[in-house]
């Protein structure tokens, strides 16, 4: 079944026309990989999927769950983690996996086993009281990456997973992603590190101004880029 439906979306900011007619599914347990140039539009689509970036035309599904009908149920299904950390500066790092925690109704048990479980891995078990102004920035970023994380659902959004990330966290990261769509979790993500890119995605979506040029198995990929570079 497909997870994610993305059918002719068009998005303009201003009078700029920044996504031309994007279309595409991604299927349960696949993990897609947005690249393309600085500029090309993978953040604004990764923020209209979110509904934070509102579409001209389209429609958008997870679950067969309509964006715009039915926009609370639909939110659900999603977890984001944005390209820049998106922390409030009054709440401590455990505050804002608690934060998360209730808005995708995860128990309060669930909730401790899973960030103690991701506390360990990204090595920020010692920060969970700590406000975000004292964080640094990868650490910020781990806190972001855990939110994300902790709640079960269907459709992952990722902008730029692996920046910032020390290499142990980066390797845990990317383990952590392979075994989420081992369990059905369908991953969208954006990265310009070919070589995780490479070892991670079932498929790429190549946008070059706003517009898809190529959506292929990944393991293509390399055949293209060198079609393409002669
Ligand atoms: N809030 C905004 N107002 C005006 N233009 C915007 C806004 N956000 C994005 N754009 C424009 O939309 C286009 C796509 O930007 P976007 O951030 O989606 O690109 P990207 O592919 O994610 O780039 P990068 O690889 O640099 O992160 C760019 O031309 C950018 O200038």
């Amino acid at each position: 079944m497909s997870q994610l439906v993305v059918e002719n979306v068009t998005v303009a900011i201003g009078q700029e026309s920044i996504l031309k007619n994007i279309h595409f599914t991604v299927e349960t347990g696949q993990l897609i990989a947005l690249i393309g140039h600085n500029g090309a539009g993978k953040s604004t689509l990764m923020k209209t999927i979110m509904g934070w970036q509102e579409k001209q035309e389209g429609n958008i599904s997870v679950q067969g769950i309509d964006q715009d009908q039915e926009f609370l149920h639909y939110k659900r299904q999603i977890a984001y983690i944005p390209e820049e950390p998106f922390l409030l500066s009054e709440l401590t790092a455990m505050q804002h996996f608690q934060l998360y925690g209730k808005s995708y109704q995860l128990s309060e048990e669930k909730l401790n086993q899973k960030v103690e479980e991701l506390t360990n891995l990204f090595e920020i078990k010692d920060k969970l009281n700590v406000y975000p102004e004292s964080l640094s920035k990868g650490m910020r970023q781990k806190v972001q990456t855990i939110c994300a994380l902790l709640p079960e659902v269907d459709l992952l959004l990722i902008d730029e997973p692996f920046m910032g990330l020390d290499i142990h966290a980066a390797a845990a990261l990317q383990q952590l992603l392979l075994e989420k769509t081992q369990g059905g979790t369908s991953i969208l993500l954006t990265s310009h590190q070919l070589d995780r890119i490479n070892q991670v995605a079932d498929k790429y979506i190549l946008l070059d101004k706003g517009e898809i040029r190529e959506y292929d198995e990944m393991a293509n990929f390399d055949t293209i880029t060198r079609r393409t570079s002669q």
